[in-house]
């Protein structure tokens, strides 16, 4: 699903060069619940950039669904990336003035699939996280964690079999957090996505099936945990 091999990224700031990634090999699998762990400056972010094909790796191979996304310009990129990866960020990036309905429906919209089809889609997957009578409301009257549910219904409505999540939860509080992973990890189960996310949360690695820690820009640890080891049971 995702291979990683000697994956190394550098970034130039006048004199001052750092090295971000220094060589990283990862193979995730198809349905992992995976979180990339690490203190601030280990490179997280940098790593989800790249395997979201947001940013391109200085050297090392990025395989994507068997797809070689190293070798890719920036528009086969951006194509690559809106067909099949989902996204949710830390600050939900929703668009304003859109209701949650149609920042849902937008990435159906940007597909060019058939209205009654954007429509149905959409209200479904509302009703799976949530927000089912909410839809109207523009993100402004939405809270925190609403506002991440409806970011979790536009990153799966399009059916990706990847979905990346940059920290999540770190603007919510511990019990929304907590909702928002749950939230996640059935989504996990429901659709079979492979979810990768970042934190430096030890509540969020908790709930992680498989567990990375970065550490100064290499893998450090690697770690997989049968599922009732997570906090889910709890
Ligand atoms: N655009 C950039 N220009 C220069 N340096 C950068 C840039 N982006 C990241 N870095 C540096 O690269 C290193 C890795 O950053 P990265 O954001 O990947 O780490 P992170 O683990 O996600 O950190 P955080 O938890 O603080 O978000 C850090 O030293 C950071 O300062």
């Amino acid at each position: 699903m995702i291979t990683v091999r000697n994956l190394t990224k550098e970034y130039h700031s006048g004199e001052t060069v750092v090295k971000a990634l220094r060589g990283v090999d990862l193979d995730i699998g198809a349905g992992e619940f995976l979180s990339i762990a690490g203190p601030s400056g280990s490179g997280k972010s940098t790593l989800l950039n790249l395997m979201g094909c947001i940013d391109t790796p200085d050297s090392g191979t990025l395989k994507v669904e068997d797809q070689d996304v190293s070798r890719l310009n920036k528009d086969q990129l951006a194509l690559f990336r809106r067909r099949r990866l989902g996204f949710i960020f830390q600050t939900y990036n929703l668009i304003p003035v859109l209701t949650g309905f149609e920042n849902v429906a937008l990435a159906l919209n940007l597909l060019g699939l058939p209205d009654s089809e954007i429509r149905d889609r959409t209200r479904a997957i509302l009703d799976e996280v949530g927000l089912l009578g909410m839809e109207d409301r523009v993100p402004s009257k939405l809270s925190g964690g609403q506002q991440q549910r409806v970011a979790i219904a536009r990153a799966l409505v399009k059916e990706p079999s990847i979905v990346l999540a940059d920290e999540p939860t770190a603007n919510l509080d511990s019990k929304t957090g907590e909702d928002i992973l749950k939230l996640m990890e059935d989504m996990n189960k429901r659709h079979g996505t492979t979810f990768v996310f970042s934190t430096h949360d030890p509540m969020v690695m908790q709930y992680a099936h498989r567990l990375i820690q970065l550490h100064d820009g290499l893998i450090q640890s690697d770690e997989r945990r049968a599922e009732a080891e997570t906090a889910r049971v709890h």
